[in-house]
């Protein structure tokens, strides 16, 4: 594969951009990759391992001459991070970020970005409980979503050379309105992982009674449970405050339907119950009948969706 950007500036060095920075390596698409991360450990950590070809001491140099900047810093930060480096940023350059929550961050990013600088959001549907600049590998994003969201009138081609470099590190890329984004990735995403994190914590308060069977008998499904409430609490803590409203209606339908399932099994109903995990078998089995990745979830049938003119 042939040069995208001429150098690209990756700006919080943990799991997605040193992610990012392997994948591009390996299909040669950025002439030069540059580095910056507020913390000195880390900017040591990313020399040591070689991770871009130069860390720079300040985000300055990191941003001047690149022609993509990739914001890759917890969502709460976006804003912080848009403001310094704009004064820095060059002509004609495209910034983006990686950030869970879309409408936030372009809230907080778009007032910083200067006339002639073209603004991308996106969101890479990849990742781990892992973080920092060890953690990343080149196959994160193989054949994984990235949703761009992108606000109407965005210059057409800045799209296209974004889309052409997720495409390069593996990923599949489609375009979708953020705060549509948001409502999907609250179903998706967040809610589950704020329900893993109460569940942990449940198990958690449970030890002390139970003196460790918790952990010693966990099975499957709560191992995976631990896995999820393991992730970088900085990263959620923002995730939660900045998609409040769509993951408190996501919740707020949890609430209630677990409740009906509570209801279900103190009266004893037994065809609710029944009932209700024949129905959610079924949505499993669809999804892999239709030959699609049991991974993710249908993000085209969205994108129809919002191309079905409103009636
Ligand atoms: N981890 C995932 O599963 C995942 C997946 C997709 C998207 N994301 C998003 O990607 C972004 C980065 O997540 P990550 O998992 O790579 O996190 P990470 O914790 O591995 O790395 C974040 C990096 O940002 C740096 N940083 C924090 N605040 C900063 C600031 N104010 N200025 C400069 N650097 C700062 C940290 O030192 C660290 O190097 C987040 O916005 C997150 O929502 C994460
Ligand atoms: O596999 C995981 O560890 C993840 O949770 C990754 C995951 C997700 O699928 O929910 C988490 C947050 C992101 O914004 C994107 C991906």
């Amino acid at each position: 594969m042939s040069v995208i950007y001429t150098r690209v500036a990756l700006i919080g060095l943990g799991l997605i951009a040193g992610s990012m920075a392997h994948a591009m390596r390996r299909a040669g698409l950025a002439g030069e990759i540059t580095g910056y991360a507020r913390s000195a450990d880390t900017r040591a950590v990313a020399r040591e391992i070689g991770l871009c070809d130069r860390i720079t001491d300040t985000v300055a140099e990191a941003v001047a001459g690149a022609d993509l900047v990739v914001l890759c810093v917890p969502v709460g930060a976006m804003g912080a991070v848009a403001e310094e480096i704009a004064p820095h940023l060059a002509p004609g350059a495209t910034v983006t970020d990686v950030g869970s929550v879309k409408r936030d961050v372009i809230t907080q990013v778009g007032p910083h970005i200067p006339a002639g600088v073209h603004f991308v959001p996106g969101h890479p549907l990849a990742g781990t409980e892992h973080s920092g600049p060890r953690s990343g590998f080149a196959e994160l994003f193989d054949n994984r979503y990235v949703l761009l969201t992108p606000e109407p009138g965005t210059d057409a081609d800045a799209i296209a050379r974004l889309r052409a470099l997720w495409e390069g590190c593996g990923a599949k890329v489609e375009e979708m309105d953020a705060d549509h984004h948001d409502l999907v990735l609250a179903v998706t995403s967040h809610t589950p992982h704020l329900i893993a994190y109460t569940m942990v914590g449940v198990a958690d308060d449970l030890r002390r009674v139970t003196d460790s069977e918790v952990i010693k008998y966990s099975a499957a499904g709560f191992r995976d449970f631990t896995r999820i409430a393991a992730s970088d609490p900085t990263m959620w803590r923002d995730v939660f405050l900045t998609n409040k409203d769509a993951t408190l209606e996501i919740l707020g339908r949890f609430t209630e339907e677990l409740f009906a399932l509570q209801r279900a099994i103190r009266t004893g109903d037994g065809d609710h119950l029944h009932a209700y995990f024949t129905r959610t078998r079924a949505i499993r089995r669809g999804i892999i009948e239709a030959g699609q990745d049991t991974d993710a979830p249908d993000f085209g049938r969205v994108q129809r969706k919002r191309e079905t003119p409103a009636t």
